[in-house]
């Protein structure tokens, strides 16, 4: 398969640019014709650049309201094309894309615009370049890929082809099925674009909110499911107006579209195993079973405070590995190491963050796969030296620098615990809180990365996105989305910090990058861990009374229900299956949490209603604790 991405998709100048492109791995570029523009160096020197970054000029664009001039602007329009094929020429450029015309003095007419391209097909003969037509989903006369089929297809030139582009197609809700009537070898090139379901003016939509294919909420799968299926073999390229993308890093964007593509063509394949398209083999997405371990990086003294806050949570201390200095708490289900080494990956992590998440440790199918389909799709393996008597547990690099190990039941990882573990009793005998399982881990990142996040979660694992929802902080707003799996065992919640005022924002700051924010243990009865937790000394995070007020309107909930969730701060909220109760603990250090669960019904949900109030109760403490207001 040939990749290759637009200029105008990520940020800086055209060196910047190439060699961000490169190091991706894509095969080629389609040059923008701005980006040549703004370049202070010539035709040839531009070709040179690109191909001395090993990449090809897959396209030169765009060439706008060439079809359906009158008189005298047609002869014009058909000089300045003759311009810019000269141009190609000397950039090593051999197909260039025409965009349906927008122009107010184009006349419409199907065989008068094929004509205009027979013409410009046998000029562009002549110099050995070919010429591919695309409907913008704002044209004119053309706006729809059908109709520019039909022109190509009366213009009856080998030189002129079609080119598709999934944005123009699936924004204007046209079947994608209708490309499978298409020849594959009169598609000359195809672009790809996922975008955000957002009701606005298509051209505005476009040129700001496109993102990469799997990242947004439009069906490129089917859209490149008919392409692949009519035999087109040619470039699969990206082509991304995103505001944001354009001020981002020029490298992670290029890694993320590059992820896309490999990730679509997986998909593809899957679907249409007749394709020409040459796709890589790779096990499918990975099914999760479970959360297997958090691990924690900390130094001797906030290892001691997070153990005394797990204590009054309810968990155990249950094991002191074999011969490093980690600690294994357990209760129901979870599984909580606390690493205190002073070298290796978890003390550079704590170096780097201070106390912080490090290591995620899922539960799959067979690791040795996950770790091989992670790697087909550019996470980088992660490997560590293997100590006497420990095992080798397959692992990769996460999106912001932590790390994600992988169980399964196949192999010896089965008894990790038992193996690498030597069981302690713990004489503090803490009660026992009735927690079962991890609800979700919630990561918070700066807002500009949460795109990143989710597509190396979903392209990895068998997942799905909800739709973002907006949590109010006093300070700003964080934008909230959840990866998870059919089976509810794999829930992780993406905030994206716009500023560094808001809670999210101060510890993406203090941390010193995106990292877990808060963990959530899933209780199957809140009372029940309320009251051990109590027993147990946890201190809650208190809620205002306000809120009980609010809730009782809200929802008309029992007296004595409404008591017992204000007497124990207990936050509630309720959908169309179901009923969600949380139970907040008190920062730890610069705002980490722990949070309790219990879902009843099919509740889906993450309670993002009432995230706000429990931000709220999280500054005023912080305030009263003298720390500077957010
Ligand atoms: O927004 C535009 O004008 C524009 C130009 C060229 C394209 O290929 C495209 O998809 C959009
Ligand atoms: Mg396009």
């Amino acid at each position: 398969m040939k990749t290759s991405i637009a200029t105008v998709s990520i940020s800086g100048d055209l060196a910047e640019k190439l060699a961000a492109i490169a190091a991706a791995g894509f095969d080629g570029v389609e040059i923008f014709e701005n980006d040549f523009l703004a370049f202070d160096g010539g035709p040839r020197e531009v070709g040179q650049m690109v191909r001395d970054h090993g990449l090809e000029i897959s396209l030169f664009q765009p060439f706008r309201d060439f079809e359906g001039m009158p008189d005298p602007q047609r002869s014009r329009t058909f000089d300045r094309a003759e311009r810019k094929l000269d141009l190609m020429g000397e950039l090593g450029a051999d197909l260039v894309l025409v965009c349906s015309t927008v122009s107010p003095l184009a006349l419409g007419g199907i065989d008068r615009a094929a004509d205009d391209f027979r013409e410009l097909g046998e000029g562009a003969a002549k110099r050995g370049i070919r010429v591919g037509y695309e409907a913008l989903a704002w044209g004119r006369h053309v706006s729809d890929h059908r109709d520019a089929w039909e022109i190509v297809r009366r213009a009856d030139h080998a030189n002129v082809g079609l080119i598709l582009d999934s944005f123009h197609t699936l924004a204007r809700k046209i079947d994608p099925d209708t490309i499978r009537s298409i020849p594959g070898d009169r598609i000359f090139f195809v672009q790809l674009a996922d975008a955000p379901k957002i009701e606005m003016d298509l051209l505005y939509w476009s040129r700001h909110f496109r993102n990469m294919p799997g990242e947004g909420d439009l069906d490129v799968t089917g859209f490149m499911r008919a392409v692949a299926a009519t035999g087109y073999d040619g470039v699969l390229s990206l082509e991304i107006f995103n505001d944001q993308f354009r001020g981002g890093s020029p490298k992670s964007i290029s890694v993320d579209g590059h992820r896309s593509l490999v990730y679509l063509m997986d998909r593809v394949r899957r679907f249409e195993p007749d394709i020409r398209i040459a796709v890589s083999d790779m096990p499918d997405r990975i099914e999760v079973e479970g959360v297997e371990f958090v691990e924690f990086a900390a130094d001797e003294d906030e290892a001691a405070q997070l153990a005394a806050m797990l204590h009054t949570l309810g968990f155990a201390r249950a094991g002191r590995h074999i011969s490093k200095d980690v600690e294994l708490w357990r209760q129901g289900g979870v599984n909580i190491v606390i690493n205190t080494e002073r070298e290796g990956f978890a003390h550079s992590s704590y170096v780097v963050h201070g106390t912080n998440v490090c290591d995620i440790g899922l539960k799959v199918e067979d690791a040795a796969a996950t770790v091989e389909r992670a790697r087909a799709l550019g996470a980088d393996p992660f490997e560590q030296i293997v100590g006497p008597g420990e095992l080798k547990i397959p692992a990769i690099r996460g999106v912001g620098g932590g790390v994600m190990h992988f169980i399964d039941g196949k192999t010896d990882l089965a008894h990790v615990w038992d193996i690498e573990f030597r069981s302690v009793a713990d004489e503090t005998s803490p009660k026992d809180a009735g927690l079962v399982r991890i609800d979700h881990i919630a990561q918070t990142m700066n807002y500009e990365e949460m795109l990143t996040w989710l597509l190396f979660y979903t392209s990895i694992f068998e997942t799905r996105k909800t739709p973002m929802v907006d949590v109010v902080d006093p300070a700003g707003l964080v934008r909230s989305q959840a990866i998870e799996n059919d089976n509810g065992l794999l829930r992780i919640t993406l905030n994206g910090a716009e500023n560094r005022r808001t809670l999210a924002g101060h510890f993406i700051a203090e941390s010193f990058g995106s990292a877990v924010q808060h963990i959530a243990f899933a209780s199957e009865d809140i009372f029940v861990t309320a009251e051990a937790l109590a027993a147990n000394g946890f201190a809650p995070l208190p809620i205002s009374p306000n809120y009980y007020d609010d809730l009782d309107a809200r929802f008309g909930l029992e007296q004595a229900l409404l008591d017992r969730m204000k007497e124990a701060n207990i936050l509630y909220d309720r959908d169309d299956h179901g009923e969600y109760f949380q139970l907040y603990s008190r920062n730890y250090g610069e705002g980490f949490f722990f949070e309790l669960v219990e879902r009843r019904g099919g509740y889906s949900g993450y309670g993002a209603a009432n995230a706000q109030f429990r931000i709220a109760a999280q500054q005023r403490r912080m305030r009263a604790k003298g720390m500077p207001k957010l």
